[in-house]
């Protein structure tokens, strides 16, 4: 029976915490010109000469600390679960295959799979809920220089972006009313960052992201996407389903790397003020990540916890991310079937 291929694609992992694999990683993820998306001569040097080689043998102390001795960086693992978990909700009539935008499994390796399977189509998930060129268009433009020299590629779709799905923001909402946020002094709603440019780029009207006042705090036709907009609007459904008001969270972003201006407020900044105000307990959501990773169990809960104790405060809480909440599953299942 052909089946209906499925490709997962979630941004990528180095394939071990040794320097060299970090150092392969950081080199394949920031030579991308939708990352770091400035001149090839300019992006060369940055990346072999600056970033990389400082940044590979610090970075690899941070992936031991998350590395699990069994299981191996939890993006892998979490997104191998959620694989599997879609594979059994599908059924026999679907192949699901799973990628990562930079290393291994290679997005080659499963179109592959795919292909060799002969399926009848292939819907691609990018797993980002919030559209951004740097992950969602990047895996886009992976997958359409592959096939393009296929004799005869099957139909293939996309999904642009699930920053609004119901079913995500409840498993999010879920995770955290766990944690009781009213026993929390405030509530944070950390999205990795992107660098300014990256966000007036998008802005197909030339004239509103990051020109006009609170340009992206309400997500309209203008700015439909663009990734703060659909960041800010993913922080309101989820407090809306907690019942968190306005006041009682702030919308910040987290993982700068250089000194570009990124979007801003900064989480580290963000943090820094919220001790200054006495705040003592801060309960954390990381809505851009669909698994924990790095940026999720080390930067949210190590570093900013540390920054946060030391400035006077007392407890910096992570709520989970989707992992293999079987609602989420339930969310991944509707967007393959809806399609
Ligand atoms: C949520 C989607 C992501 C966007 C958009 C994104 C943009 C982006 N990232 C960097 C630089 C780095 N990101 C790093 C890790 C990392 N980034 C994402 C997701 C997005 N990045 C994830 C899920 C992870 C964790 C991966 C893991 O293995 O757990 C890193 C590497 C870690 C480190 O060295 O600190 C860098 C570097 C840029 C420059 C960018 C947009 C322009
Ligand atoms: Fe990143
Ligand atoms: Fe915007």
């Amino acid at each position: 029976m052909a089946k209906k291929g499925i490709l997962l694609v979630n941004l990528g992992t180095p394939d071990s915490p040794s320097t060299g694999d970090v150092r392969r990683y950081l080199d394949e993820f920031l030579m991308d010109p939708r990352v770091i998306d400035v001149n090839a001569a300019l992006r060369t040097f940055l990346v072999k000469a600056v970033i990389v080689p400082f940044r590979a043998p610090k970075s690899a102390k941070l992936y031991k600390a998350i590395w699990d001795d069994k299981t191996g960086s939890p993006l892998k693992h979490y997104s191998i679960l959620q694989r599997d978990a879609l594979q059994q909700r599908l059924g026999d009539g679907y192949m699901v295959e799973l990628a990562m935008r930079y290393q291994n499994p290679s997005i080659e390796l499963a179109l592959d799979n795919l292909k060799a399977a002969l399926v009848d189509s292939i819907q691609v998930i990018p797993m980002f809920p919030q559209y951004a060129s740097a992950s969602t268009g990047s895996v886009y433009e992976k997958v359409m220089r592959l096939v393009k020299d296929w004799p005869t590629p099957p139909p293939i779709s996309f999904i642009n972006s699930f920053h609004d799905d119901d079913l995500m923001i409840k498993t999010f909402a879920d995770n955290g009313r766990k944690y009781q946020p009213e026993k929390y002094d405030h509530i944070l709603f950390s999205f990795h960052g992107l660098p300014q440019r990256q966000l007036i780029k998008a802005d197909h009207t030339h004239s509103h992201c990051l020109k006009v006042n609170d340009c992206c705090q309400t997500l309209t036709d203008k700015n439909k996407f663009c990734y703060s907009a659909q960041s800010y609007h993913t922080a309101r459904l989820i407090a809306a389903e907690l019942n968190i008001s306005k006041e009682d969270y702030t919308v910040c972003f987290q993982s700068r790397l250089g000194s570009d201006p990124w979007v801003q407020p900064y989480t580290s900044e963000v943090i820094a003020q919220l001790a200054k105000e006495g705040k003592k307990r801060l309960l954390v959501f990381c809505p851009a990540f669909v698994a924990d990773c790095l940026e999720t169990v080390f930067e949210v809960t190590e570093e900013y916890g540390a920054e946060f104790k030391h400035l006077g405060g007392e407890e910096v809480q992570l709520v989970e991310s989707l992992n293999d909440s079987p609602t989420f599953i339930d969310a991944l299942e509707r967007m393959v079937l809806a399609n």
